[in-house]
């Protein structure tokens, strides 16, 4: 499938899914994607790529000129990542690597315009230590969590690392239909932690 829109945020149903592998919904994603500032030919890194959904928007964000590099540890999310990189035809800027965030970044030495890490991990803060090692200055970490653990772990490794933080918590509450009008189901509050390398 070819996306045929300019705009991000592709609709969660236009994914393939697979039980427990869990997915950056579409409002998060857009925000995501538009907290990196992302430019055709960048090169940038998804950690814990889950389902890929993030990684599709970052390759349609970067053109066929740029590289993403989705790593998870998990087998059914690389499978998972593969199967949705093909659906939307992304294939060719897109390298899917299989294994620990931190094992992979110990052998990674290319130059990243930007990572988005998404969720929990017990590695966070070394991770953001290797990341910061390949990111040019200027380039951008962005992080989301669900717990405030998670989130007061970017905010502190960032700033350990004298990033400029920026951090947001987005409530989204989805219409449901109902026989009388549209009632508002409200979902998880996401918090979106920003860090900026000076
Ligand atoms: C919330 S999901 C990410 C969802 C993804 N952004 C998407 O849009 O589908 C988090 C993913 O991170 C992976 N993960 C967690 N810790 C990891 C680590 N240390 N190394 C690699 N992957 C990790 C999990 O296996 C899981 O697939």
């Amino acid at each position: 499938m070819s996306w045929p829109f300019v705009t991000f945020g592709i609709p969660d149903e236009e994914f393939l899914r697979v039980e427990d592998v869990p997915m950056t919904k579409e409002e998060i994603r857009v925000l995501v994607i538009s907290k990196l500032r992302l430019r055709r030919g960048n090169r940038v890194m998804d950690v814990g790529c889950g389902t890929g959904s993030v990684a599709v928007e970052m390759a349609l964000a970067v053109g066929p000129e740029g590289r993403v590099y989705a790593v998870d540890r998990d087998p059914k999310a690389v499978e998972l990542t593969t199967r949705n990189l093909e659906r939307f035809g992304v294939t060719d800027r897109v390298q899917v690597i299989s294994g620990d965030a931190l094992e992979v970044l110990k052998g990674f030495n290319e130059e990243l315009d930007g990572a988005f890490i998404g969720g929990g991990s017990d590695e966070l803060e070394e991770i953001i230590r290797s990341l910061d090692k390949m990111l040019r200055r200027g380039a951008r970490i962005v992080g989301d969590a669900i717990q405030l653990e998670t989130a007061n772990k970017l905010v502190k490794s960032l700033e350990s690392l004298g990033y400029k933080v920026e951090v947001e918590l987005i409530s989204i509450s989805k219409g449901r239909r109902t026989s009388t009008g549209y009632a508002m189901i409200a979902r998880n509050p996401i918090f979106i932690i920003v860090g900026e390398k000076k």
